[in-house]
């Protein structure tokens, strides 16, 4: 595993496979894990947990959201207000966009130094083997992209994103409201929450991602390990396993898919601000032999040159702050450069004396 950028362009060009059309898996696609978990060769134990499953609507939510965001760095939640409706109709227009011939998903790529559009998500550049996905990454509105994939028929499409953004923004600021108030942070503490305290001022974007079948998966990897550089990542999978999280940076534990349910994760940024009492957790996607798997997340990330900074309230002279402040448009940078990212920002312990805390 390189820790700066190495490997591969993240752009899909007419020379890459088509993977769907594939029956072997090519040696470009035969995964080596990266040795950043030593310890998940020396432990024999199992941990025998499943990732907490949260009733949003209940009066404990609060509660069981601060220790699961504590323990795990995510959890899933159920009766979260987004309509069904809603996350269907955004999971269906992904596999009818995917299901395209790939010469229509490349007139929509990114192109190059972008996010928004058709292609690899970004960490394959960090690994030697190429991974067995595709992605479309919505920021804004997708219409000048979706114009070329639907000529007859993106107007619909770009509404059901756009409301898909609507509901999952503002569920995005209930939670942040919560995984704030369980750190003693209240709304007057906070100033980049918006005139209407809502983190409507917030950005995001939201990532189609689609696993094909592969003749060998477990030779293969959707989605190597990475860490969300966001807020939140708020994700929906269809009905196929594939997500696993990293447990006490000792074991895979897959999430199971339950319906209508939401996973949540702590990125990068609000590990940041909760001065790592929160952590953003490694996970990963498995592929599948027979089924196509597909995940819509959305990511939600703090306005862009607000500096983020370890919260006052939680420092102290026996809890120094970890990292030095930082905006998104900063971290975003040097993450496309540095795998880990954090370690990048992470205060020295000859530093940390100089830092006033208060
Ligand atoms: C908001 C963002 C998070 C993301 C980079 C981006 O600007 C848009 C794509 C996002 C995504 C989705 C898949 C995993 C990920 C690590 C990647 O390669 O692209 C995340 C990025 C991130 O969290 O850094
Ligand atoms: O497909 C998944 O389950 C994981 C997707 C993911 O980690 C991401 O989009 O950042
Ligand atoms: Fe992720």
């Amino acid at each position: 595993m390189a820790t700066t950028q190495t490997h591969h362009s993240v752009h899909i060009t007419h020379k890459d496979h088509d993977l769907d059309s594939l029956q072997v898996l090519p040696d470009s696609y035969q995964w080596v894990q990266p040795d950043l978990f030593p310890s998940l060769q020396q432990h024999s134990t199992p941990l025998s947990d499943t990732l907490p499953l949260i009733d949003l609507s209940l009066p404990d939510a609060p509660d069981l959201i601060g220790k699961a965001l504590r323990t795990w760095g995510s959890f899933q939640i159920i009766n979260h207000g987004v309509p069904l409706s809603l996350i269907h109709a955004a999971q269906s227009s992904a596999i009818d966009l995917f299901a395209l011939p790939t010469p229509y998903k490349l007139k929509a790529s990114r192109t190059p130094g972008t996010f928004p559009g058709y292609g690899i998500a970004r960490i394959n550049s960090f690994f030697p083997k190429r991974m067995w996905s595709e992605s479309f990454t919505i920021m804004g509105s997708p219409l000048e992209h979706f114009r070329h994939l639907w000529p007859h028929d993106y107007s619909k499409r770009c509404d059901i994103m756009a409301e898909y953004d609507r509901e999952l923004k503002s569920l995005c600021g209930r939670l942040m409201w919560i995984a704030l108030s369980e750190l003693g942070i209240t709304r007057e503490d906070i100033n980049w929450a918006g005139p209407n305290e809502d983190f409507k001022t917030c950005n995001a974007a939201t990532q189609l991602n689609f696993y094909p079948a592969c003749p060998d998966p477990d030779r293969a990897m959707g989605l190597g390990a990475h860490t969300d550089t966001t807020l939140l990542t708020v994700l929906h999978q269809n009905n196929t396993r594939g997500l696993q999280i990293l447990r006490e940076g000792r074991q895979w534990v897959t999430v199971e898919p339950v319906a209508g349910a939401l996973v949540v994760q702590v990125g990068d940024m609000l590990q940041i601000v909760s001065n790592g009492l929160y952590k953003s957790p490694f996970h990963q996607a498995v592929v599948n032999r027979t089924q196509k798997r597909l995940s819509v997340a959305y990511l939600f990330v703090p306005p862009e040159n607000v500096e983020m900074s370890p919260h006052k309230k939680l420092l102290n002279p026996t809890q120094p702050p970890l990292y030095r402040p930082i905006s998104w448009t900063d971290f975003i940078r040097i993450k496309s450069n540095n795998f880990d990212g954090l370690s990048c920002i992470r205060v020295d312990v000859k530093d940390e004396k100089q830092v006033k805390v208060g």
